[in-house]
C-alpha cells in the first residue's frame, strides 16, 4: 500500500498543506512544534477515521471552524480518494471515491498501516488497558469483523455489569453469560494468535536491530485461560458471588494483558528506558510483518537509537513504505551516513 499524497486543510498547525509521498523511506525532518506528528496524525486519521489520541474537534486548526483532508492512496492496485470533513459541530464526514462511509471499519478493511509514537513507550509501562487497545487495533487490522465482536462483548458486559448491580434474579444472568462466552472465548482466541505471531515476529526483528544476544518474548495473560466456550462459561459462573459482592464482573477477556519479557525478566518491572524503546521499536515493526505491505508511520523513532541501530531500523523499513519524522538537523544525519541510505523522499517542514 501506498500513500500517494495527502491534502491538509485547518487540520491543527497545517493551514494549507499538500505533501506527496514516494514509494520506500519518505523523511520528515523539522523542528519542535513544526507539525510533524500532526502531520502522521493526519495520515493517520484517513487510514483510519480517527486521531489515536484526540477528538475529533481538537485537530481543527484554532481558528478554524472545520478541517479536511484528502489523500489518495494505492491499495491493492486500486486507486482510492479519501477524503475526511469535520466541523465545530462535530459533523463528520468520510468520504472514499466520492462516496460516504457508513462504519470506521470500512477504512480498516482496505487500508493497513503500522503506527510508532514517542509515547509508544506506554505499551509495556502503562496499565492493562493500553496494551489491550493495542492488541485489539491489531486484532481489528488481521480480522475486521472482530470490531463487531469487540463492540458486542463490550455491550453484553454493560448489560451483565448494571444487573449484578442491581440483583435479584440468577436465572436472568444466565443469558449475559452464555453470550459473553460466547463473544469472549471468539475474542480470546484472536488474541492468543494474534500475540503468537506478533511475539515470532519480534523476536525476528529484535535480532535485527539490536544484533545482541538478549532475547525478548511476548506472553499472552489472559484473565480466562480456556479453550472452549462451555469451560469460559463455568470459569465465569464460579466467579458470580464475587461478581454480585463486587458489582461488576470480576473476570473475562476484558481483563486480559500480555507481558514482555526481555532476557526471561519481565520488561515493565526490570528493563532500562532504552531497552523499553527498543521493545516498544520491535514490536511496531513486527506489526508490520503481520500484513501485507502496510504503511509505517513513524514518529520520532529515531531518538535515542545510534547510529548503527538507526540504519538497521531503516534497512527494515525500506521494504514498505515509510513515513518517518525527525527533528534532526539535516546536517548531523548527513554526518552520521544515514542520508545515505535508501532516503527516497526528504521533506523539510
Ligand atoms: N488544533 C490546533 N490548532 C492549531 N495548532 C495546533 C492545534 N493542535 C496543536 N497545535 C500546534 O501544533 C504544534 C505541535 O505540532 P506537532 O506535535 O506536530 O509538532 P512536532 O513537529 O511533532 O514537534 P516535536 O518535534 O516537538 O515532537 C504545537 O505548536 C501546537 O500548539
Amino acid at each position: 500500500m501506498i500513500i500517494k499524497s495527502i491534502y491538509l486543510e485547518n487540520f491543527r498547525n497545517h493551514n494549507e498543506r499538500f505533501f506527496e509521498f514516494k514509494d520506500g523511506i519518505n523523511l520528515i525532518l523539522g523542528k519542535n512544534a513544526s507539525g510533524k506528528t500532526n502531520l502522521l496524525e493526519a495520515i493517520y486519521f484517513c487510514l483510519c477515521g480517527k486521531s489515536f489520541k484526540s477528538k475529533d474537534t481538537n485537530l481543527i486548526s484554532f481558528d478554524s471552524e472545520y478541517f479536511k483532508l484528502e489523500a489518495s492512496v494505492l491499495a491493492n492496485d486500486v486507486e482510492y480518494g479519501i477524503l475526511c470533513y469535520v466541523d465545530r459541530l462535530g459533523q463528520k464526514r468520510i468520504m472514499i471515491n466520492e462516496k460516504k462511509i457508513n462504519r470506521l471499519s470500512e477504512l480498516i478493511e482496505k487500508f493497513k498501516f503500522v503506527y510508532f509514537e514517542p509515547d509508544s513507550t506506554e505499551l509495556i509501562k502503562q496499565d492493562p488497558k493500553v496494551r489491550r487497545k493495542f492488541l485489539d487495533m491489531e486484532v481489528a487490522k488481521l480480522y475486521p469483523y472482530m470490531i463487531k465482536t469487540f463492540q458486542d462483548y463490550q455491550k453484553a458486559l454493560m448489560s451483565r455489569n448494571a444487573f449484578l448491580k442491581s440483583y435479584d434474579k440468577k436465572d436472568i444472568i444466565d443469558v449475559y453469560d452464555i453470550e459473553l462466552s460466547k463473544l469472549g472465548c471468539q475474542i480470546l482466541k484472536k488474541r492468543e494468535e494474534t500475540i503468537k505471531r506478533l511475539s515470532e515476529a519480534t523476536k525476528e526483528i529484535w535480532y535485527k536491530v539490536f544484533e545482541d544476544k538478549s532475547t525478548i518474548d511476548i506472553v499472552f495473560r489472559p484473565s480466562i485461560p480456556s479453550s472452549s466456550e462451555e469451560e469460559y462459561y463455568s470459569q465465569l459462573k464460579k466467579q458470580f458471588e464475587k461478581d454480585v459482592q463486587m458489582g461488576f464482573t470480576t473476570k473475562g477477556v476484558h481483563r486480559d494483558d500480555f507481558d514482555v519479557f526481555i532476557n526471561g525478566q519481565n520488561a515493565k518491572e526490570y528493563a532500562s528506558e532504552g531497552q523499553i524503546k527498543f521493545a516498544c521499536i520491535a514490536i511496531s515493526l513486527a506489526s508490520a510483518k503481520l500484513f501485507e505491505k502496510p504503511v509505517l508511520l513513524l514518529d520520532d523513532i529515531f531518538s535515542e537509537l545510534d547510529s548503527e541501530k538507526r540504519k538497521n531500523v531503516l534497512k527494515l523499513c525500506k521494504d514498505y513504505q515509510a513515513i518517518i519524522t525527525s527533528a534532526d538537523e539535516k546536517d548531523s544525519l548527513v554526518k552520521t551516513g544515514l542520508l545515505s541510505h535508501d532516503i527516497n523522499n526528504l521533506i523539510q517542514l
